[in-house]
């Protein structure tokens, strides 16, 4: 079985006067045993956020190359040693803002993987692919080309996030949902050998309200969470509805 994750994706937000919501998520997290918690703060926070037991800290992005002329960028390595354990990669919002291609992010798993990062791995369809019903085929493109060989569950986590649904409060339909991760998770098992255990996440306007009824989706893993993981009234209970999708899974 796919493990359980929460993870947020805290993007360009959170000075150190937000370090008491990592604290109080850290406390919920560690009640947690049957899901795990990651959060990917800004990465001058990564080192403080890598001092609370309980949960997994990522960073949102880094090179595909470990050292070299490369100004204002970080490192696989850099970022391991400043206490991630994990990486965000492929987010739309860098494919977006940065033109990053697929080969591009398939390079930076490679580099996540060789300094012992677990790679969350984005991929989604725009609103005028998802309008031309070109979702699966699109996600299947970004699968193929920006995860390479080598996955495993322990070194990589996707997430689905339709690029319409984040932070818009508009999310898929259940079905629409459930399609998608059946079809992502076929993929991933006909793909890798234990690929059907690689941990599928949704993100996209995941909130309080609407949590349960995406964790009780067939193939749904956890979510990868933004605005409501930048504080612990919104994402403790985020974390709790999966905890009791993994009581009775
Ligand atoms: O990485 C997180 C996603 O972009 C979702 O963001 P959101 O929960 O604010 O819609």
């Amino acid at each position: 079985m796919a493990a359980r994750i929460i993870a947020g994706n805290w993007k360009m937000n959170g000075l150190a006067a937000a370090l008491p919501e990592v604290a109080w998520i850290a406390d919920a997290a560690r009640d947690m045993t049957c899901v795990e918690t990651v959060i990917a703060p800004p990465v001058t926070l990564l080192p403080r956020v890598a001092g609370h037991a309980g949960i997994t800290p990522a960073a949102q992005d880094c090179h595909a190359a470990d050292a070299g002329a490369h100004t204002g960028d970080l490192s696989a390595p850099m970022l391991a040693e400043a206490g991630a354990r994990a990486v965000i990669l492929g987010h739309s919002e860098r494919r977006a803002n940065h033109a990053e291609s697929d080969v591009q992010v398939a390079g930076k798993v490679r580099a996540a993987w060789g300094a012992g990062l677990r790679t969350i791995l984005c991929i989604g369809e725009t609103e005028a692919q998802y309008r031309g019903g070109r979702t699966v085929e699109v996600l299947a493109r970004q699968l193929a080309a920006s995860l390479p060989e080598g996955a495993t569950p322990a070194n990589t986590i996707v997430a689905y996030e339709p690029v319409w649904a984040i932070g818009t409060g508009i999310t898929p339909r259940e079905d629409e949902i459930e399609r998608v991760h059946r079809a992502l998770r076929d993929r991933l098992a006909s793909r890798f050998a234990q690929g059907g255990e690689i941990s599928l996440l949704y993100g996209g306007s995941v909130s309080a309200e609407n949590a349960a009824s995406i964790f009780a989706l067939q193939n749904v893993d956890g979510a990868l969470v933004g605005g409501a993981s930048l504080t612990a009234g919104k994402f403790v209970p985020i974390m709790n509805a999966l905890a009791e999708k993994g009581a009775y899974a």
